[in-house]
């Protein structure tokens, strides 16, 4: 098999959170081969750098040597690049031919010199970037100029442009403030910027390591053959979703994690694989239709649950698990992810309490079945839907049911069952931290009712 290969020129953060090692997980999760030139150790943790440890000239210049003689490099991202003699050799031995994408990495979150030198920086390394991503401190450190709006950041990516000689100048948004993070990209070729804004994440204070994330992700376009604007685009896209799943590890600012947006979707595979196998499994069974209510029933299955961040984590049948007229049961396929049906929001408020639930399902209520998953050692408990306000509107009535029960019994047992009130089917709901453990408690009752 082959693949693009693409360098990362960048310091090692003992935590894992930015510099080679993320660099090398962004390379994998766009499909690219990732090799790289460490220039510095870094003694690092989510609270910040306690020592740098640059590596001599010669260690850098071996490392490119060996990569350059070997690999057809389709282009490099240049992080923390510490002294001014590995500034040197980066222009002596990277090819003229490969695009640079270049963080200037100036100052790290707690404020240590990731580059030492700024003014040789600027002589050697600048002029020879493709693509230039500072925030707007590092933009206002390289202009002299102070940046405070959108037309702030026009006029001094351009300047940076125009000064050093950089095609693309890209002045991220992070720093700034407002509702919406945007980036703008001043495309020299051109002349034009373009803008891209996305709503700031306010759940998560885990940000370390966003300006690596997004460097190498336009590096990695760029090495496919992709234009700088679709390169851009991903890159905003992929240090997105990293944000979100930003990681509470350690006790400063985590890491952001570009490796979970792919996760989550092979995830999402997975329960769509388990749900279908469901669905074949149960329309085989001759007593399943005892358990389905006058409502029809529905299966909620959630990805793993720590990494749910909403209905859109949880999957149901798009047309519910329905008996017919002749007893037969016909399970109504294709699985979706994010409808909001009373299963998929149940599901979703057992996991705020919870994190073993997974599946979830509702049945027909009968004194029987609730006695049989008695005996199989499920924990019952029965709530009277009696006082529920009525005032509840559609979608409140699951998150009244869960705080009902958790209040009451301090936990959230797999079996929550009422008897029904005026206008509302008596329902048994059953929870299970596996499709197998469903099924297997879902044959016991249908054999047996
Ligand atoms: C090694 C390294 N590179 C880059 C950064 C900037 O986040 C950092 N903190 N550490």
């Amino acid at each position: 098999m082959n693949k693009a290969v693409a360098l990362s020129v960048a310091g090692l953060d003992s935590g894992n959170g930015a510099g080679l090692e993320t660099d090398i997980k962004v390379y994998e999760i766009l499909g690219i081969h990732g090799v790289g030139a460490l220039t510095a150790i870094t003694a690092q943790n989510t609270r910040g750098i306690s020592r740098v440890y640059p590596l001599p000239q010669d260690v850098l210049k071996s490392q490119l040597d060996a990569l350059f003689s070997d690999f057809d490099i389709r282009s490099a991202k240049l992080g923390m690049i510490y002294t001014k003699e590995q500034f040197q050799i980066l222009v002596d031995s990277l090819p003229s031919a490969i695009p640079l994408v270049t963080d200037p990495v100036i100052y790290a979150k707690d404020g240590t010199p990731l580059i030492k030198d700024i003014d040789e920086y600027k002589r050697t390394i600048l002029p020879r970037t493709t693509v230039l991503t500072p925030n707007a401190l590092e933009a206002s450190l390289l202009s002299g100029l102070k940046i405070r709006s959108i037309e702030d950041v026009k006029v001094v990516s351009k300047l940076i442009s125009k000064n050093f000689g950089i095609p693309y100048v890209i002045i991220k948004g992070g720093h700034l403030e407002g509702k919406y993070s945007v980036d703008v990209l001043y495309d020299s070729i051109r002349d034009e910027y373009h803008q891209i804004g996305y709503e700031r994440v306010t759940s998560n204070k885990n940000t370390h390591g966003t300006g690596s994330v997004f460097a190498t992700a336009i590096s990695a376009g760029l090495a496919k053959g992709e234009d700088i604007i679709s390169s851009f685009r991903t890159a905003r896209d992929l240090l997105q979703s990293s944000i979100r799943y930003g990681l509470e590890i350690g006790r400063g600012i985590g890491p952001i994690d570009p490796v979970s947006p792919t996760l989550v979707k092979a995830m999402r595979y997975d329960v769509i694989n388990e749900m279908e196998k469901f669905a074949e499994t149960v329309e085989k069974w001759d007593g399943f239709y005892k358990l389905i209510p006058e409502v029809q029933s529905n299966l909620a299955h959630a990805i793993q649950p720590e990494y749910v961040k909403g209905l859109e984590d949880i999957a149901v049948f798009r047309d519910r698990i329905v008996r017919n007229w002749d007893n037969r049961v016909r399970v109504g396929l294709p699985v979706v992810f994010g409808k909001p049906t009373h299963t998929a929001r149940l599901l979703l408020t057992i996991l705020g309490y919870n994190n073993k639930a997974r599946v979830l399902i509702n049945i027909r209520f009968s004194d029987d079945a609730v006695r049989l998953l008695k005996e199989t050692g499920y924990d019952v408990i029965e709530v009277n839907r009696e006082l529920e306000p009525s005032s509840h509107i559609e979608g409140k009535s699951m998150q009244w049911l869960v705080t009902f029960v958790h209040n009451t019994y301090g936990s959230i047992p797999n079996v929550i069952f009422d008897r029904g009130v005026k206008g509302k089917e008596a329902m048994i709901r059953l929870w299970t931290s596996s499709i197998d453990e469903m099924i297997n408690t879902l044959k016991y009752l249908s054999e047996r009712l």
